[in-house]
C-alpha cells in the first residue's frame, strides 16, 4: 500500500527502503525522539520527503489531492484537539467535515462503547481526563471510517489494562472492515500480540 524508498528528512529519517501493506496492523516502535511521529506524517503527505519516494496504492503520494489524501489516511496525534461543547458535539463537528456518506448511519452511542467511555453524549468534552479526551479523539476517527488509521501513542495516557482493551477494539475494527492500521506505541507488548509487523525506529533508522 505504501512504499517508502530512500527517504530523507531533515536529519531526522534515513530510510533505506520499506513497504507497508495494506489491511494489515503495522507496530512502530523505538526510543523518544528517533523519528516515529515523524514517519507518520510523512505517510499523509503532512510532510515531505527532501529526498526519496513515496507511493501510495502506486502512485507517487505528491500526486493526490492533499485535502482528500487526508481525508482518506487520517492522523491522529499524541495530543489530540477535543473541540469545545458536549461529546455529541464533537461527533457532530467531525461529521460536518467528512465525506464519509456512512457517518450518518453510525451510532455516537456504541461509537463510545468502543473506546470504553461510559459518559453521556450531552456531557461537556472540557471535563474528560487525559485518557477519555484521547479515547473521544480514537472514537472520532472511527466515525470518519479511513481506509488508513495513523494513530501516534493512541493510549498513552491510559492505564496498561485499559490501553489493551481501547487497542483490541481498534484492531478487531480495523480487521473486520478492512482497514490498515499503522500506530506507534511504546509497547512491545501491545506490538507483538496485535501487529502484523513490527517496525523498530531509532536514531532515523529502521532496525532490522
Ligand atoms: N519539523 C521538524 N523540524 C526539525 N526537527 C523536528 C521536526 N519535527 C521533529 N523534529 C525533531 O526530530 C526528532 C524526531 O521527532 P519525532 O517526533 O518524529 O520522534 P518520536 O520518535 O515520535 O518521539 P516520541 O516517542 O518522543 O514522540 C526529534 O528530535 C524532534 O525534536
Amino acid at each position: 500500500m505504501f512504499k517508502l524508498e530512500k527517504i530523507k528528512f531533515k536529519n531526522i529519517l534515513n530510510i533505506e527502503e520499506i513497504l507497508l501493506e495494506e489491511n494489515r496492523v503495522t507496530a512502530i516502535l523505538g526510543s523518544s525522539g528517533g523519528g516515529k511521529t515523524t514517519f507518520l506524517k510523512l505517510l499523509n503527505n503532512m510532510i515531505t520527503a527532501d529526498q526519496g519516494t513515496i507511493t501510495y496504492q502506486g502512485k507517487d503520494i505528491e500526486s493526490y489531492d492533499p485535502v482528500s489524501l487526508r481525508r482518506e489516511i487520517v492522523m491522529l496525534p499524541q495530543d489530540p484537539q477535543i473541540f469545545k461543547g458536549t461529546i455529541k458535539d464533537n461527533f457532530t463537528k467531525t461529521e460536518a467535515i467528512t465525506d464519509n456518506e456512512n457517518s450518518k448511519n453510525l451510532n455516537y452511542n456504541e461509537l463510545l462503547q468502543k473506546v470504553s467511555l461510559t459518559q453521556d453524549l450531552n456531557d461537556a468534552a472540557d471535563n474528560l481526563s487525559g485518557g477519555e479526551k484521547q479515547r473521544l479523539a480514537l472514537a472520532r476517527v472511527m466515525l470518519l471510517e479511513p481506509k488508513v488509521l495513523l494513530l501516534d501513542e493512541p493510549s498513552s495516557s491510559l492505564d496498561k489494562k485499559t490501553e489493551e482493551k481501547i487497542i483490541k477494539r481498534v484492531v478487531d475494527y480495523v480487521r473486520k472492515n478492512n482497514r490498515t492500521l499503522i500506530m506507534v506505541t511504546h509497547s512491545s507488548k501491545i506490538a507483538e500480540k496485535f501487529a502484523d509487523k513490527i517496525i523498530n525506529i531509532e536514531n532515523g533508522k529502521i532496525i532490522k
